[in-house]
């Protein structure tokens, strides 16, 4: 890349006249993925994004199907799953072998280079487990350190590194984190060194006003109707955890939020985006 009469090493555009490079990062949740025809046509639309990327993704409901037919009962409270030992095999076997290979290969296929990662390849996503008094959540952890060093060092390679949603303690203990979580997280340690905006790809076209009407997108959320949707019952469910990581993440340097189905990186697609 030649840049003022001078060649900049390879990759070394992250800061050019003092503007931050653009990162996106882009998370799908489990309801997206098992349409495979949205999917592909999702995973089209990410590699034609152009610049540095990052895709995180979820899977909450393959593995409570898995779970089912191995006979463990799932409990979530809050959108949050109750992770006993044996839900935590599902969780590595499912997020972290099915569906974070299958998403790595099909970007192969669309010639996009890739890695699967879990937060223990790289010591990428390092995690605290989760202390309830209330609560017992079981083998959940909390993000606490994202090795953006390692990160960068994908980026720069153009190889867009798929993380699944599960975290690693200092100590070695693979922990279920809740997949929104993980992609602000990341966000959020990446803005240090990106301007970052960060995409939630889910079932819904954006935050409903009506959950039964798909054409009742609030078009901009911020954190005042926010706390009066919660009140009102309006958010419930996946979206109390997705939403309290939109407003951590845009309080906390990322520089745009917006969520949409899997349309959502098209041009002129309804969406909610948040606002501070
Ligand atoms: N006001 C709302 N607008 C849109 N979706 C909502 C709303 N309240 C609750 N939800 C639920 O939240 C879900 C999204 O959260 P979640 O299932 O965790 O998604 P994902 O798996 O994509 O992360 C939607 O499928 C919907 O059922
Ligand atoms: C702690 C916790 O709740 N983890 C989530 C992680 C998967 C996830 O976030 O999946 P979706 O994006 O498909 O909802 C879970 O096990 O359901």
């Amino acid at each position: 890349m030649r840049f003022l009469g001078r060649i900049l090493p390879r990759n070394d555009f992250k800061r050019i006249n003092g503007m931050k490079q653009t990162l996106k990062v882009v998370k799908i949740g489990g309801k997206l993925i098992e349409n495979e025809a949205l999917l592909n046509s999702f995973m089209d639309d990410f590699v034609e994004m152009k610049g540095p990327k990052i895709l995180v993704h979820g899977g909450g409901n393959k593995a409570t199907e898995v779970a089912g037919k191995l006979g463990f009962k799932t409990k979530m409270i809050d959108g949050r799953r109750i992770t006993n030992k044996e839900s935590m095999e599902v969780i590595t076997m499912v997020y972290g072998g099915l569906l974070n290979k299958s998403i790595v290969a099909g970007l192969q296929a669309k010639k996009q280079n890739a890695i699967g990662l879990c937060g223990a390849d790289g010591k990428v996503l390092i995690s605290k487990k989760r202390e309830n008094k209330e609560i017992d959540y079981g083998y959940v952890g909390d993000v606490v350190h994202v090795n953006i060093n390692f990160i960068e060092s994908l980026l720069k390679q153009n190889i867009v590194p798929v993380f699944s949603a599960i975290s690693c303690t200092d100590g070695g203990m693979l922990l279920n984190t809740n997949g929104d979580s993980v992609a602000s997280e990341i966000t959020i340690a990446m803005s240090k060194t990106y301007e970052t905006q960060l995409y939630y790809c889910s079932e819904k076209k954006g935050v409903l006003r009506d959950i039964e009407d798909d054409n009742s997108v609030i078009t901009e959320l911020n954190s005042e109707n926010y706390k009066e949707l919660i009140a009102s019952k309006v958010i419930t469910d996946g979206m109390l955890p997705k939403l309290h990581n939109c407003f951590e993440a845009i309080s906390r340097g990322v520089s745009a939020v917006f969520l949409g189905d899997a349309n959502l990186l098209k041009e002129n697609v309804s969406h909610t985006k948040i606002v501070k």
